[in-house]
């Protein structure tokens, strides 16, 4: 659920226009039970603000950070380089190469500064949401329960497929 006070993972987008694909990522959240907050802040266009985001988001008790931005994104590898916390990065489809462009700048960081990546647009955007929850769970046991029984909820869901016609 949107916390703005007590979020546990942090979205930032780089523009609202990545909302449309990450809001997948929030409704998963959602589902999980893990309280978010979302924001806005460019690498480009916005710098202090995303730095400032990188900076105080431990403090504020978050865990996890999940840095969405597409075509020159540099967002998730900037916010890396201003924290300890995991970021977790997902490519926006974009809207000149398909997404490769924000696949290949998000993941290819120097060494040291890990940026953990994800598939190209709502896939990954889920995704990104499943692994903040698996990062959680390392250390808290209702963290753990839930992960299991949405693992065994998908295959169930995936075993009961049936076709229409
Ligand atoms: N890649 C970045 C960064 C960044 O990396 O800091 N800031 C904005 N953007 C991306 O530009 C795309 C187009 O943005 P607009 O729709 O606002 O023009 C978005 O996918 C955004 O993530």
């Amino acid at each position: 659920m949107l916390n703005e006070k007590n979020p546990e993972v942090l979205i930032i987008m780089g523009s609202k226009s990545d909302w449309e694909t990450m809001q997948h990522c929030a409704k998963t959240l959602d589902n999980l039970g893990i309280a978010y907050d979302r924001a806005i802040a460019s690498a480009h266009r916005t710098p202090a603000k995303a730095e400032e985001l990188a900076r105080t988001a431990e403090g504020r008790g978050v865990k996890v950070i999940i840095a969405a931005a597409g075509g020159a994104a540099h967002l998730a590898g900037v916010l890396a380089s201003q924290t300890h916390l995991p970021i977790l990065g997902v490519p926006m489809k974009g809207w000149a190469l398909d997404g490769l462009d924000s696949l290949l700048s998000t993941v290819q960081m120097p060494r040291g500064v890990p940026v953990m990546t994800f598939a190209i647009g709502k896939a990954g955007a889920v995704n990104a949401a499943v692994a903040a929850l698996q990062i959680l769970a390392l250390s808290n046991a209702d963290r753990r329960k839930t992960l299991i029984e949405f693992r065994e909820r998908q295959t169930q869901e995936v075993l009961s497929a049936k076709f229409e016609d």
